[in-house]
């Protein structure tokens, strides 16, 4: 901080009582900027990094939040950071660990992917079971570290991320940005930490790219990603290995398929084919190769939600410490799907039904801009070491999503695009 104003001022009028204000307004300002933004004086010189600093955080009351969310209020509790806490699942996930008596504390970025009111909906809710969501950047380390100082957390839920297999074409950047380097960042403050947390995270169906052989199973082969997504989940399991293998952290990817539900992402089918269906708009369904189905394993978030508690539950411990491995540590990862894929035409006819609309389609050749034409989950693994079994067929879960949708945007809110 400049002094030379006041000092100025002091030589110029000799006066004592601009110097006393001038020294208030001085000590002021120390003091504000200590407390509000504690983490500044180890911010790097790197100027990316200074630009993620957009967000307000730090000071007592900050801390108090962070705090009080993350507080276990169950005998046997965990105390859980969910990045991603405004997404869909980091929403569901969180709502469900702060109903049976888990700290949870949200962090989440609050991006324009898609329309950011449904986020700051989704927060309000949060914040009506007493889940305070950290407006930050899964990049910023200061403020990882500075939440790892204030509630050594037990488990992190790794859910933040750049979603979306097609927007890869338009926006390859936030893909490295969040799911390669975000991630590295993420790891690295969980290395450090002390006592390590177990971590749970998102991958995804779509690492399976290309393969033939259904049911896609975890010892089948995942080299061959049809989109930079798929790619950067795929990276994000390499580097899973990395810090399992160097820093003994203990790691569980789960590998989502399509998840739909309530409270869902504006930006898949099943979301935006309900809106234009009711606009009268025309859908696009693809289809593959000689007129060949295109299908997925729509997987309800009620089923994900108890295959992410399941993981957080049976997470062994991280075996690290001061940065340093002690011992092996456990490296997990479990396909989430519901084992019976649906071909899109037929969740367009039961949309129709649902809705009571006729929609207006348009069959189109699946565009070759990283689409794949199936998935279908392989989950013995995750029945055995996690008892998930999915229980919410298609119909069921779109009756679900349908009748939120409708409430949704029936108050006052618009479906964007
Ligand atoms: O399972 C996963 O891992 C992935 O699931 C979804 O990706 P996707 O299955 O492609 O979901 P949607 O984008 O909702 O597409 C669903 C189906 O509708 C089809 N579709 C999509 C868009 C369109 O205009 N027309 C159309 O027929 C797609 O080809 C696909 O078969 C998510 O968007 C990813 O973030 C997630 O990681």
């Amino acid at each position: 901080m400049d002094k030379s104003p006041y000092i100025h001022r002091l030589r110029l009028h000799g006066s004592l009582a601009k110097l006393t204000f001038w020294s208030f307004v001085f000590l002021g300002l120390i003091l504000i900027f200590f407390f509000r933004s504690p983490s500044s004086n180890s911010l790097p010189s790197d100027p990316s990094r200074r630009s993620l600093r957009t967000y307000n955080w730090g000071g007592p009351a900050w801390e108090k939040r962070v705090r009080s969310s993350a507080k276990v209020r169950s005998r046997h509790g965990i105390s859980v950071l969910v990045t991603g806490a405004a997404g869909f699942v980091g929403t569901h996930v969180s709502a469900a660990l702060k109903r049976r008596g888990d700290g949870v504390l949200g962090l989440d970025c609050f991006n324009d992917y898609y329309d950011p009111s449904l986020k700051r909906a989704r927060q309000a809710l949060l914040e009506r079971s007493g889940v305070f969501i950290v407006e930050g950047d899964i990049n910023d380390a200061p403020l990882l570290s500075k939440l790892f100082e204030v509630v050594a957390f037990t488990h992190v839920m790794h859910l933040a991320a750049q979603a979306g297999v097609r927007y890869a074409m338009e926006n390859p950047g936030s893909y490295v940005h969040s799911n390669i380097a975000g991630l590295v960042n993420l790891l690295e403050v969980c290395k450090n930490a002390n006592p390590q947390p177990a971590i749970v995270w998102a991958s995804s169906s779509s690492v399976y790219g290309l393969n033939t052989k259904v049911p896609f199973s975890e010892r089948d082969r995942t080299d061959q990603p049809a989109s930079l997504y798929a790619a950067t989940k795929k990276a994000g399991e390499e580097i899973a290995h990395t810090y399992n293998h160097i820093h003994g952290l203990s790691l569980t990817g789960l590998r989502f398929f399509t998840v739909y539900g309530p409270w869902g992402r504006p930006d898949m089918a099943y979301f935006f084919f309900t809106r234009d269906i009711l606009k009268g708009k025309t859908i696009p369904i693809f289809e593959g190769a000689n007129h060949r189905t295109v299908a997925r394993d729509f997987t309800y978030i009620d089923d994900i939600v108890k295959g992410c508690l399941a993981s957080l539950d049976t997470a062994e411990k991280s075996t690290g410490s001061g940065g340093k491995k002690k011992g092996p540590a456990q490296l997990r990862v479990f396909n989430l799907g519901n084992t019976s894929p649906v071909p899109v035409t037929d969740l367009v006819t039961i949309l129709e039904r649902l809705l009571k609309v006729k929609a207006k389609r348009k069959i189109t050749k699946l565009p070759r801009n990283g689409d794949v034409q199936f998935t279908h989950a392989n989950i013995s693994l995750a029945q055995r070491e996690l008892g998930y079994k999915p229980t919410t067929d298609l119909q069921t879960g779109l009756k679900k999503f349908v009748r939120w949708y409708l409430s949704y945007y029936s108050g006052g809110k618009k479906a964007s695009g």
